[in-house]
């Protein structure tokens, strides 16, 4: 069984901190995914697994060893860090057929991992007039040429239109299950809490949460309650005064009966109170908050 395992990677270029103690393990048969706000050490993360650089400290080991120092490296650690690194003027299948060559595997191959992407109609086309969803396909081909058990791919759904995003969440679930470790970072929050089974979530170069799915919801769910009522400016007041936070229609710090409490109590009218479900993003954001370095302006 093989897994991507970090632990403690401390990266600094000059004087910022990209990395400061990250630690988690991708483990065989599940997917997980990597998720942080922009700047958070995702990138250099996957760098460092790949021996593309350096860290100032910690280690990366793909199957217990150093990507660098395995010996079929691609056969046991397939990647897509950057769709576009690819040659403009050569085709899809001639790209793969290269790489395939440094690997000594043959032509079948090739034909197939552009199968299994649904790229063979189109491998013969040169990769420069490729779309990006494209070129996304023709990296995870390449990922998976040497049919290794760990896989890791840079927001591979950068790009994908949604039959796209359909197929590659079936097609990371399939490859989990499997039995292979897949690591795919997103922002896409909403494609990973279908997909995958586990999250580590990064900021500021460190793990803010590493869970599976279910139980990162269930623990954001927890205290939420969704309230509707006709009057909720005046419910949103008493409630407050209560010590709950009220927002969109969902009251956070107090729970069901005590919300029927302060309502009822304060004559304020109601029509419904559910439990609110969180979805992944709520629990992203609600992690990240502290961490996220780049805020767009509100309009
Ligand atoms: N080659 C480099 N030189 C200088 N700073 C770098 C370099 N690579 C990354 N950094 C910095 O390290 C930090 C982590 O960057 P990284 O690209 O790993 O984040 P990320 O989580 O992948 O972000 P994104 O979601 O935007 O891709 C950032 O502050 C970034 O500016």
């Amino acid at each position: 069984m093989t897994s991507i395992e970090v632990s403690g990677l401390r990266k600094r270029y000059g004087g910022t901190t990209a990395l400061d103690g990250m630690t988690f393990t991708a483990r065989a048969g599940r997917v997980t995914g990597f998720v942080g706000p922009n700047g958070a050490g995702k990138s250099t993360t996957m760098r460092i697994i790949l021996g593309l650089q350096r860290a100032d400290a910690g280690e990366a080991l793909v199957g217990g060893r150093p990507y660098r120092s395995l010996q079929h490296p691609l056969r046991s650690l397939g990647s897509l860090l950057d769709a576009s690194a690819l040659h403009p003027a050569r085709s899809g299948r001639n790209h793969l057929l290269w790489l395939a060559q440094t690997q000594g595997l043959g032509q079948g191959r090739v034909n197939e991992v552009l199968e299994l992407v649904g790229l063979t109609g189109a491998g013969r086309r040169t990769a420069g007039g490729y779309s990006l969803g494209m070129r996304q396909r023709l990296g995870i081909a390449a990922a998976l040429l040497g049919d290794p058990p760990a896989i890791m791919l840079d927001e591979p759904f950068n790009g994908m239109d949604p039959e796209g995003i359909v197929w590659l969440r079936g097609f990371l679930r399939a490859l989990a299950e499997q039995g292979r470790a897949v690591l795919v970072s997103s922002h896409l929050m909403s494609e990973l809490q279908d997909m995958a089974d586990h999250v580590v979530v990064v900021g500021r170069g460190r793990v803010l949460a590493d869970s599976g799915v279910a139980e990162l919801i269930a623990a954001v769910s927890g205290d939420r309650v969704r309230l509707r009522t006709s009057a909720p400016a005046q419910a949103a007041a008493v409630l407050a005064a209560a010590g709950a936070e009220v927002a969109d229609g969902v009251v956070r710090g107090l729970g069901a009966e005590e919300i029927v409490a302060v309502l009822t109590g304060h004559g304020v009218p109601f029509s419904e109170l559910a439990p609110h479900r969180a979805t992944l993003e709520d629990a992203y954001l609600e992690l990240t908050a502290g961490s996220v370095e780049y805020r767009g302006a509100t309009a």
